[in-house]
């Protein structure tokens, strides 16, 4: 039995709408299949996977746009960073971000490296998502990335996108998952659910993006850089 926050994600979801749904829109690599295969079979905490629908969204956007330079805050097993990896061109960058490496070691490499022509454009970032943002922040990288996936921890949202939209150039496109948090930020009780809640009411209130937030997978807040 899928928990609640699984629900909506097509991997988990035993509702037929989002199957079909699932089934006529994602189009996974051999490489991107394996690693969403791996992670649910060997992570305790398989839950925290990118939902594959969600994961196409950007990597649909990423192609649109012509994106080269990418933002990943939360890598896990490295699920998402290998999508927007696929998506980029050739002399594409993925920076991701994570306090903790060992899915990234014990689930994720073993399937990059066997495939380097994503994993090079890969740039694997170990500690506090906010302390490296503002590292890029002050590296003078601002306006320089193309695209932003937020999807680490929940009660920093706020923030994350407020570094995101500095750093992302006009045009460029951020992705906010876990935005409905199944449903809890209709009424928020959790610091989580509140700073989702927060995130989600400053993106819709912010002049230097154009939004919407969709019931895609768990969730998804997308908002356009004007
Ligand atoms: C939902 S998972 C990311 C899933 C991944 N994006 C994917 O698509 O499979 C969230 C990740 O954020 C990481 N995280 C939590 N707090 C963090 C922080 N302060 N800075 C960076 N990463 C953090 C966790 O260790 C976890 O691996």
């Amino acid at each position: 039995m899928a928990t609640p926050e699984a629900y909506k994600k097509s991997y988990s979801s035993k509702d037929p709408i989002i199957a079909y749904c699932a089934q006529h829109s994602i189009k996974q690599t051999p490489a991107e299949k394996e690693l969403q295969e791996a992670t649910l079979a060997n992570e305790k905490m398989c839950i925290m996977l990118g939902a594959p629908e969600v994961l196409q969204l950007g990597k649909n956007f990423i192609e649109l746009i012509g994106a080269k330079r990418a933002l990943d805050i939360g890598t896990f097993t490295g699920a998402s960073a290998l999508a927007w990896a696929t998506a980029l061109p050739d002399d594409g960058e993925v920076q991701t971000f994570d306090v903790d490496h060992t899915p990234l070691n014990n689930t994720g490499l073993p399937i990059l490296n066997k495939y380097p022509e994503f994993k090079k454009k890969i740039t694997f970032n170990l500690g506090s998502a906010l302390s490296k943002l503002d590292e890029l922040i002050a590296l003078g990288e601002s306006g320089k990335f193309d695209f932003a996936f937020i999807d680490a921890d929940k009660e920093v949202y706020p923030e994350y996108y407020e570094k995101s939209i500095r750093l992302l150039r006009k045009g460029g496109v951020i992705l906010v998952d876990n935005s409905i948090r199944s449903g809890q930020v209709v009424n928020p009780q959790t610091p989580q659910a509140k700073a989702i809640d927060e995130c989600n009411k400053n993106i819709f209130a912010d002049d230097r993006s154009a939004s919407i937030l969709l019931t895609l997978g768990d969730g998804t807040h997308v908002a356009f850089k004007r």
